[in-house]
């Protein structure tokens, strides 16, 4: 039987006492799936991943990660937020130990960890440049490297891509799902790119109403592994007309 990751029993919130975000949500994602979320400006996407953080406690309900609910979620999943929030001041190699470094590990046993892992994120070589020196795509990779470190099963990954030139961000899509693969990570990811959301996702969850009740859920029809050529196929193509045109709408799909 799959495994959930992670769960929303009856969550609700809203920031303050504002219009509430989320209203009695439910959702289930299981180990190793990767989830992408679209969904119009400002209807709670990011809402959503804070509240998995702990950043933001929701209202009412429970959140559960790999089953249990937490007292204090900082640091059960690994979080890219939108801007990648790398120290201008540490060099690469140590902006990737600080997760480690907060979490106990010493300094030096942090950067054993992280070397045999450089090669794999495109960044041996660079260890000791500072982020204002990478290119867009390799200051996503230390980003998405820090996360991993978390040791967490669960990443989330807020619209990690919107800020790549189109070319780095189809390799950083491959490159991506390599990753997931290879260290078996279940992953929701937020994009506004419908072809993004197609290429990667097992199922992709789409944010209509406000506040969110319930998640319009569409099962990706591709089969794994998958190439961008499959996006042409004529299925595909017509689906994904349909899913813009649901996404423009509001209407339920
Ligand atoms: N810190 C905050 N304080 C008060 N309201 C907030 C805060 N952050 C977000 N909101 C409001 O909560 C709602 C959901 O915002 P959220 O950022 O989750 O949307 P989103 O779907 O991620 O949008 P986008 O696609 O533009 O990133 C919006 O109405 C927003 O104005």
């Amino acid at each position: 039987m799959r495994k959930p990751a992670l769960e929303f029993r009856d969550v609700s919130f809203s920031y303050g006492g504002k219009k509430p975000v989320l209203d009695r949500l439910n959702m289930t994602i299981y180990d190793r799936e990767f989830i992408t979320i679209v969904g119009a400006s400002g209807s709670g996407k990011s809402t959503m991943f804070r509240l998995i953080t702990g950043l933001e406690i929701q209202s009412g309900g429970s959140i559960l990660i790999n089953g249990e609910t937490h007292e204090n979620r900082h640091g059960k999943v690994g979080y890219m937020p939108q801007q990648d929030l790398l120290m201008p001041w540490r060099t690469v190699m140590d902006n990737a130990t600080l997760p480690l470094e907060l979490g106990g590990v010493s300094k030096k046993e942090a950067k054993n960890r992280i070397l045999p892992l450089l090669d794999e994120f495109g960044l041996s070589g660079v260890e000791n440049k500072y982020p204002a020196e990478l290119s867009g795509g390799m200051k996503q990779r230390v980003s998405f490297l820090r996360s991993v470190l978390t040791g967490s099963n669960v990443l989330l990954l807020d619209e990690p891509f919107s800020a790549l030139d189109a070319i780095t961000r189809l390799s950083m899509q491959e490159w991506l799902l390599d990753q997931w693969e290879k260290r078996e990570k279940t992953i929701l990811f937020i994009t506004h790119d419908v072809n993004e959301a197609l290429f990667l996702s097992d199922r992709i969850f789409v944010f209509q109403d406000t506040p969110v009740h319930t998640l319009q859920e569409v099962v990706v029809p591709l089969g794994r592994p998958r190439s961008l050529r499959n996006l042409n196929d004529p299925a595909v193509l017509r689906w994904k007309d349909e899913l813009i045109e649901q996404l423009r709408s509001g209407v339920p799909l």
